[in-house]
């Protein structure tokens, strides 16, 4: 990367420090120059759509280290036994010995049910899990790329929200666990960035749906589009006026690629700027899968952030990107993804 200033090139911070030298395998003159990326946490949901697009290039390996918390083996069946592809059940706090070139590190489980579910393993997944990838990344010389995320602007005081800012976070909070903890694995890439010269990349994702979700992730899109198609209330929590930006997963894959592929290291928001309250969201859900639903209001869970839209000139700037896919479109491929997991057949 080249070492001008860091606002010429739109960078947060940039280092002087060389990074790492690559396996002598990358310049070797007969070796097959394969890309080798790992993936962590590809068993999951975005992880395992963005194996999807990475494999579609014959030239790369793809290995998938993933401990199943959330994520599954079902989610990359196609490619199990496939030779350029590599599945390893593996805990990222536990150090990983692989030779690779790029690091694509997901693994974290996302839904607030799942990492309240034991904060103690969702923050070490997060401090020590990215600490492991960054000691890899720097015995082995391969760029990182973080998927960092909205909840590093805590609740946010500023609207939309921009890069620049540093965010409204409780420290101690039953939220802290994941957003803390991210903010520090985004703290560790910017160290060995400085300190050890690593090639380093972070997205900043906003809430991101699409197929293969968990059908009881607990997340709001996810759980509007199985109680519609269950003729289950949709559940709005309290007040129902807290908004979210809503990004469909193959926009969000076309991001992180081009972010790896790019010269930033970011922060970089990623995420689809079209904004929803949640009532909002529940009567889009209802008009598009069934009309004949009830819309319930129900408790909310502590510090749940009021507004969140992502500011993203910078993407738009620095890595040619910005979603295609509005919330109208995406919700129906949902959908039918859902109803063949659920067996639920459309009326005629
Ligand atoms: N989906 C979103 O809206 C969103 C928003 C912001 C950030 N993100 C980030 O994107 C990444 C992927 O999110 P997702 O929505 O696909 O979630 P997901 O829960 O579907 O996927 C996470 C994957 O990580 C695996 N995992 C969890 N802990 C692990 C550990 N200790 N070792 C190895 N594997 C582990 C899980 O089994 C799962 O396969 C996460 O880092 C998440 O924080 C997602
Ligand atoms: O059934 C539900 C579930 C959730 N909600 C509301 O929907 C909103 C979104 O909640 P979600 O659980 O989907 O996700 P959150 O936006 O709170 O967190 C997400 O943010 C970004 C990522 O890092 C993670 O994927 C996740 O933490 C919240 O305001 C919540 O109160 C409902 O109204 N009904």
């Amino acid at each position: 990367m080249a070492n001008n200033s860091a606002a010429a090139n739109g960078d947060h911070q940039v280092t002087k420090k060389p990074p790492p030298t690559p396996s002598p395998l990358r310049f070797s003159k007969f070796f097959q120059p394969n890309m080798r990326i790992l993936v962590t946490g590809g068993a999951g949901f975005i992880g395992s759509h963005l194996v999807d697009k990475l494999m579609e290039n014959e030239k790369n390996e793809v290995i998938v280290a993933d401990n199943f918390f959330t994520g599954s083996k079902d989610n990359l069946k196609k490619w199990i036994g496939h030779p350029r592809f590599e599945l390893i059940r593996h805990d990222v706090t536990e150090p990983l010995l692989v030779e690779v070139d790029q690091i694509y590190h997901l693994a974290c489980p996302a839904s607030p049910i799942f990492y309240k579910y034991n904060p103690v393993k969702t923050i070490k997944t997060n401090v020590i899990g990215t600490l492991n990838m960054l000691g890899l990344a720097k015995r082995v010389g391969a760029r990182i790329l973080l998927t960092s995320t909205s909840e590093v602007y805590g609740d946010p005081l500023v609207h939309p929200q921009p890069e620049s800012y540093w965010g409204n976070v409780n420290p101690i909070g039953v939220r802290s666990c994941y957003d803390e903890g991210k903010r520090v694995a985004e703290t560790l890439m910017f160290d060995y960035h400085r300190q050890h010269g690593i090639e380093i990349r972070i997205a900043r994702i906003f809430n991101t749906y699409g197929p293969r979700m968990n059908i009881d992730d607990g997340r709001v899109v996810s759980n509007f589009i199985a109680q519609a198609l269950r003729d289950e209330p949709l559940t709005v929590q309290l007040p129902g006026t807290q908004t979210r930006s809503f990004c469909y997963v193959s926009d969000m894959v076309d991001g992180l690629i081009r972010l790896m592929e790019g010269e930033h290291t970011g922060p970089i928001n990623i995420g689809n700027p079209g904004e929803f309250t949640m009532l909002e969201l529940a009567e889009t859900v209802k008009e598009l899968i069934n009309p004949n639903v009830e819309i319930k209001k129900v408790e909310n869970t502590p510090d749940d952030p009021r507004q969140r839209k992502p500011d993203i000139t910078k993407a738009k700037e620095l890595l040619g990107w910005e979603p295609k896919i509005r919330l109208r479109d995406g919700l129906p491929l949902m959908e039918e993804d859902f109803r063949l997991r659920l067996g639920v057949a459309k009326k005629k």
